[in-house]
């Protein structure tokens, strides 16, 4: 395996327009570790994560994969080899959830039992009970055990690299922390590369060993998680303040 997972080089997208929404981005995601993005709606973070499954291909520059610049790769196959996690899980509506686990296996032309067995491991993986659950709709889970089906989805062909785009972002407080313990788990028995875009720092700390702030489509920081809080980089401060405004307000209020 190659150290670098992911590699980005000269990474720069224009709108047809001519509006830059990534300006040279360079950057060595390690084999294995874990990498947040944060950063202001709309600075690009979203747009970076979809340059490396080629649903945004750069106007220059380019992106590789495990050693090979992505554009060697049909978008289509390169998409079957990459997880990709979304706030929407995006599953299908009138597939059960066994089925919609088992979608890139279905394409692959894997055998049925093969696919069977393997959506229920997945199951299990991301604490779903497969007796329960394999056989209902989307519609018949909550929106934590939708996400829990769209991460196992995601790992189903057991790829290298996984592209999580505020996968938690829609979930209570509570859910969310137990999909954060469920993702944390998993990282630690199956060393993905993983890509986590968020708005929730503490989410980005617990998770990451390595965070990047994005700011108009260029890196304003890449920082180890623990050097994040108390980094001088002007635009850290200003997004960590940003982040703990509550505790200042709660702290100076009669209770
Ligand atoms: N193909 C495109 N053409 C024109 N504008 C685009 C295109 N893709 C994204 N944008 C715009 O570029 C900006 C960056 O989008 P992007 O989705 O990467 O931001 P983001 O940092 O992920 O934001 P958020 O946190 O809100 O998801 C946004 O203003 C978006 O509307």
């Amino acid at each position: 395996m190659p150290d670098a997972a992911i590699e980005f080089r000269d990474v720069t997208f224009k709108t047809p327009q001519n509006r830059v929404l990534l300006d040279k981005i360079n950057l060595t995601i390690s084999s294995g570790s874990t990498v947040a993005i944060l950063g202001r709606s709309g600075s690009g973070k979203t747009t970076l994560l979809r340059t490396v499954n080629r649903m945004v291909e750069p106007t220059s520059g380019e992106v590789l994969v495990e050693g090979k610049p992505i554009t060697a790769s049909d978008p289509v196959m390169l998409r079957r080899g990459i997880g990709y996690v979304v706030q929407e899980t995006g599953l299908f509506p009138h597939f059960k959830i066994e089925r919609n686990i088992g979608t890139v296996l279905e394409l692959a032309g894997k055998p049925k039992s093969e696919i069977e067995d393997r959506s229920r491991q997945l199951m299990q993986m991301v604490g779903l009970d497969a007796g329960k659950f394999a056989g209902r709709y989307p519609h018949q889970l909550s929106g934590g055990q939708r996400q829990r089906v769209g991460l196992a989805r995601a790992l189903a062909a057991d790829p290298p690299v996984l592209l999580m785009d505020e996968p938690f972002g829609a979930l209570d407080p509570l859910t969310r922390a137990e999909m954060q313990d469920v993702l944390r788990e998993l990282m630690a028995g199956l060393k993905k590369t993983i890509l986590l875009v968020t708005h929730d720092l503490d989410e980005a700390m617990y998770l990451a060993s390595r965070i990047l702030l994005i700011e108009d489509g260029r890196v304003a920081a890449d920082l180890e998680s623990g050097e994040f809080l108390n980094s001088k980089i002007p635009q850290v401060s200003a997004y960590t303040k940003a982040v703990h405004r509550g505790d200042e307000s709660a702290a100076g209020q009669p209770r």
